[in-house]
């Protein structure tokens, strides 16, 4: 039944997600055709508003207290997705110790003794290199290295254990046939799921062992695992466990650009002053955002937006796509237009742009994205230039498959003089 104050507002019925499915349509792009500030949707029974409205957002985002993260174990509860993704930083409620760790964290000295050199790019000059999944191999190894001292290896061997048990459960989660037909619901299938859920986190469980072991050896390298690690022995702050912790990473590796890097280093100094790669950056990140919807909200109160009453126990979905899309709050949404964001200091302050959320729960690691987005463009952009590998499929623009995700992406870098 719907309530009264949802009847108005437009529904994305499970036909149109299906018709989505089938003809290859990014689900995305063929909602904006219908969106009008507010859509709704069935998901386990509930009502979902997506509002990709900036005043809405705003207020969602800064009242975490009356809007807090939706419980995805009451949600989707027994699930490979509550199992996988339920209880961790990004999807909790309230303060985390987390917040801290990043804080005083010091990624530049981290990115400089972590990124590799740029031998993959030498070695197949000239030859298309399909970039997404090489960008994907390369921020898991940084990410790896930089926040939990671990090598992943995943440019050396993307056949390693723990790039399959990551790749396995990927799978499962953004199969968009399993989410629209639950096939989770078949007990065979849900417990072949849950076994690849606990595969990846016991290979997750052992780092953290691992660094257990040799911080009380005495080898602390002081990176960011060791101090959520610090942060949780604290007794004042028992608020996440070691499965909790491991998913930061895995959430964070989803969500990561898929930008390569070398040794060359920017100084702080010069990363502030890559004016037009930042805004190449914001841009590429308001037209394709990694993340192009917020973690459910609930709202714990009646919602009044414009003629809807939105009821208590609504789940909220701040629709970050729809609104960096929106004809009313950009001029030519679907344009390439890095010069919009000339003037603006966008990064939580301006909320049409939530690329990195906002408020108090926004990314933590916004900094450690952009450091290493500018590192890896400076160096490819000064070694090399960069085109289309010859009759690609997105000469006349990147085709996206699922969400923001594009088809194969095949570029060649050519060596400059
Ligand atoms: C381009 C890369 C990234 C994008 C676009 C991105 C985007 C986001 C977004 C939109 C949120 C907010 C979710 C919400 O409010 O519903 C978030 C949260 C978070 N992100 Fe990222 N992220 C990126 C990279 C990273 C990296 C590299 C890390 C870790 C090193 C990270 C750690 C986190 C954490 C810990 C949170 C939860 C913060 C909290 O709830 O207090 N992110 N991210």
């Amino acid at each position: 039944k719907v309530p009264d104050g949802l009847k108005n507002i437009h529904t994305i019925t499970s036909f149109d997600m299906f018709l989505g499915i089938i003809t290859k349509q990014a689900g995305h792009d063929s909602y904006i055709q219908i969106l009008k500030n507010i859509l709704k949707k069935m998901e386990s029974l509930r009502w979902i508003c997506m509002i990709a409205d900036p005043v809405i957002a705003k207020n969602v985002l800064l009242q975490t207290d009356i809007y807090p993260k939706a419980n995805m174990e009451e949600f989707v509860p027994n699930s490979s997705f509550s199992e996988y993704l339920g209880t961790n930083v990004v999807f909790s409620s309230g303060d985390t110790c987390v917040q801290s760790c990043f804080q005083n964290f010091t990624i530049a000295s981290f990115f400089r003794n972590c990124i590799k050199d740029d031998r993959y790019f030498r070695n197949n000059c000239k030859k298309p290199i399909e970039i997404k999944n090489l960008m994907q191999m390369f921020t898991l190894d940084v990410l790896g290295k930089v926040a939990f001292g671990f090598d992943f290896n995943n440019l050396g061997n993307p056949d390693n254990a723990y790039v399959k048990a990551y790749n396995d459960v990927q799978k499962i989660i953004l199969d968009p046939i399993a989410i629209l037909f639950q096939t989770e619901r078949i007990p065979m299938i849900r417990q072949q799921n849950l076994k690849k859920v606990d595969k990846l986190s016991s290979l997750f469980k052992e780092i953290i062992k691992e660094k257990y072991k040799a911080l009380a050896a005495g080898k602390s390298r002081g990176d960011l695992l060791e101090l959520m690690l610090n942060a949780n022995e604290n007794q004042d702050n028992q608020m996440l466990s070691d499965t909790e912790l491991r998913n930061v990473q895995e959430n964070a590796r989803e969500e990561v650009l898929r930008i390569l890097g070398d040794n060359l280093i920017p100084s702080a100094e010069q990363h502030k002053s890559l004016k037009y790669l930042n805004m190449i950056i914001c841009e590429n990140l308001r037209l394709y955002p990694s993340v192009p919807t917020l973690v459910y909200r609930e709202s714990t109160e009646d919602l009044k937006f414009k003629d809807f009453l939105i009821p208590a126990g609504t789940i909220l979905e701040i629709y970050t796509y729809g609104m960096h899309h929106s004809s009313k709050l950009w001029d030519k949404p679907e344009e390439f237009l890095p010069e919009r964001f000339e003037k603006e200091n966008v990064i939580g302050e301006n909320y049409p742009w939530l690329a990195f959320g906002g408020g108090s729960r926004m990314c933590l690691g916004n900094n450690f994205s952009l450091i290493e987005q500018r590192m890896v463009l400076c160096l490819l952009l000064r070694k090399y230039e960069i085109s289309l590998a010859p009759n690609s499929i997105h000469k006349d623009g990147l085709k996206i498959k699922y969400l923001t995700s594009p088809y194969p992406l095949e570029l060649i870098f050519k060596r400059r003089d």
